[in-house]
């Protein structure tokens, strides 16, 4: 198996000196560390008391979007915001920005201190497809219009998923998608004539958890969205949709942290001596009946 070899974490490409607390020799087991010189997030490599100290120091403040559109609000948003309020950034200051084309079928959960919900309203693409990649667009027009004024970082999720247990202290500018197996390598692009072509990358991220700086999500939704429609002009659909864009950005431009699969686990996958807690789950998919418009 490969390993990380750099003896410490302050050799680490920081972007937040608290990275240099990371333990990377605390995981024998799995890769903590990429060539380029970001952690890979695993149990037992941190203290989130750090994190959490830090960014409570510099007055961090988090944006979560999440797209409940159609029939994925009553099968999944409820659940998952309440699994937030349990789980996510415990004691910071979260903005929930709900995109759904119903809006006053949105839950009305009770929010701990500090955290709020904005409803956005947003038109049901006919194609679940559509629905799925112009998220990177409103993504980006969010945080132009709102989200930059009042909050440093942004975190984006699908809303078929649960957190299970607690958040790793985020990290500074980290778009910080997920370190899947190896196999993954298989679900690349290969068509030419997409944008998101690639032959070979680094990891294959799923598209479920991305966030950092609002800067850095935003540079990363607006170029996959010219992606999607560069290749919409062409008439070419990407693999996976948004997550193959994703995938090409993040080969181009290698994010500064990358998260285990601990933060992206199903549980059907079944038992893996290397994922000592699940963080967030994949809730039941139901793909015949949701998507059909
Ligand atoms: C775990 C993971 O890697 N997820 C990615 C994957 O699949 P998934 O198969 O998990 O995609 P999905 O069905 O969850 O759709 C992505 C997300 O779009 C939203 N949505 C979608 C359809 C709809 O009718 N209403 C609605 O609200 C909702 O937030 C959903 O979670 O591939 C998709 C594109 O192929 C996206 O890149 C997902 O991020
Ligand atoms: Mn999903």
């Amino acid at each position: 198996m490969e390993k990380c070899h750099l003896e410490s974490a302050k050799r680490l490409n920081l972007d937040s000196s608290v990275d240099a607390s990371l333990n990377l020799q605390s995981r024998p087991d799995v890769l903590t560390c990429t060539y380029w010189k970001a952690a890979i997030i695993w149990e037992g490599m941190f203290d989130p008391r750090f994190y959490d100290e830090m960014h409570k120091m510099k007055g961090s403040s988090v944006a979560l979007t999440v797209f409940a559109v159609g029939r994925y609000l009553d099968a999944y948003l409820h659940t998952f915001l309440n699994s937030c309020e349990q789980h996510f950034m415990v004691g910071l200051p979260v903005t929930y920005y709900v995109f759904t084309d119903m809006p006053e079928k949105v839950p009305n959960i009770k929010l701990s201190p500090l955290r709020s919900m904005k409803v956005i309203k947003v038109e049901k693409n006919s194609r679940w497809q559509d629905i799925s990649m112009m998220r990177m667009k409103s993504i980006s027009d969010v945080i132009e219009s709102d989200i930059r004024h009042h909050c440093t970082h942004v975190f984006c999720f699908d809303v078929d998923q649960i957190w299970i247990r607690g958040s790793w202290g985020f990290s500074g500018s980290a778009p910080c998608p997920l370190l899947p197996p190896s196999k993954a390598f298989l679900h690349y692009d290969r068509n030419p004539k997409s944008k998101a072509y690639m032959e070979t990358g680094d990891f294959y991220y799923h598209a479920a958890i991305f966030g950092g700086s609002w800067k850095s999500v935003k540079a990363l939704t607006e170029a996959c969205y010219q992606g999607i429609m560069e290749d919409k002009q062409n008439n070419v659909e990407a693999l996976w949709h948004d997550e193959s864009h994703l995938n090409k950005y993040m080969l181009l431009h290698k994010p500064s942290k990358v998260l285990s699969p601990e933060y992206c686990w199903d549980t059907s996958i079944g038992f893996r001596s290397d994922i000592q807690v699940t963080r967030l789950l994949w809730a039941p998919k139901y793909y015949d009946t949701l998507r059909t418009p």
